[in-house]
């Protein structure tokens, strides 16, 4: 994906300027930067839920401004960060969402649908969950509920704005992995926001860091988080250490 000279405001207040970065297909790319920094927003206009003043966003060489909503849902989906449902509705239903973009006014539930849902309902382990109301899903599982309907969406790409948030390092784990997994197992590309730096390392290829709507940063995961650039970014003080050859570097914060 090829995003160039992007600019965008909300009202008359810039806020993303001349943002340019390339976005590797079949890699985990997490997003990070501070509050307010526009990640969120950097994903709504991948999507094009938003439209930028200036520039272009192309995937796979052709411009998103060319394709129609229907065309796009079935290129990429999206978890927001803020998801409600009807109480009622249960979680096979709440997939079965996700076939959207491959219906027409007058169709109705195909054998197609019923292969897609029960997929997802296997990736993402809630097969025992089919029939119960999202209303009384813990919270992990609701989040797996939701990837479950973008996943309906069969996109080579997901995007992902902060899926852990909310959840106890158990369920954040299991978010991360299941991530992890349909990137290697089904080769999807996904872009996500993370606040926690050391998931971020961990679980993607690659990071863009975000500071005021420009990127600071943009390459492998490892290379890019360094303790200058905590600094320069969140205005911490921190190190950087390996536990062993085998593990991930981490960071530990030290004092603002
Ligand atoms: N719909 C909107 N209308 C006006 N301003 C907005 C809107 N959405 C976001 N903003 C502003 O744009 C800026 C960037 O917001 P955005 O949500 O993209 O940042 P973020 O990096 O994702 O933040 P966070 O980490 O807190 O979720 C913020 O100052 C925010 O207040």
């Amino acid at each position: 994906m090829d995003i160039k000279k992007i600019q965008f405001s909300y009202g008359d207040k810039p806020l993303i300027h001349e943002l340019s970065t390339t976005i590797e297909k079949g890699k985990i790319t997490t997003i990070i930067g501070p509050n307010g920094s526009g990640k969120s927003t950097l994903l709504n206009l991948i999507i094009k839920q938003l439209k930028p003043k200036e520039g272009q966003i192309a995937v796979d060489g052709k411009s998103i401004t060319a394709c129609s909503y229907k065309d796009i849902a079935k290129m990429m989906a999206i978890v927001h960060q803020h998801n409600t449902a009807p109480e009622d509705l249960t979680v096979e239903r709440l997939i079965a969402y996700g076939r959207t973009p491959y219906q027409s006014f007058w169709s109705s539930k195909d054998e197609e649908e019923e292969k897609v849902v029960a997929w997802a309902l296997k990736v993402t382990k809630l097969e025992g969950l089919a029939g119960k109301p999202i209303s009384q899903l813990s919270g992990g599982e609701r989040q797996r509920a939701w990837i479950a309907m973008a996943l309906a969406q069969k996109t080579d790409i997901l995007l992902l704005d902060e899926p852990t948030t909310y959840l106890d390092i158990f369920y954040q784990l299991e978010v991360l992995n299941l991530v992890r997994e349909l990137n290697k197992t089904y080769g999807m590309t996904i872009v996500m926001v993370l606040h926690d730096i050391n998931q971020a390392i961990q679980f993607s290829h690659n990071v863009i860091i975000m500071k005021h709507g420009k990127i600071v940063y943009t390459g492998n995961a490892i290379e890019g988080v360094t303790t200058e650039r905590l600094q320069e970014v969140y205005g911490i003080q921190a190190t950087i250490r390996w536990c062993d050859k085998n593990c991930c570097p981490y960071m530990v914060p030290i004092a603002i």
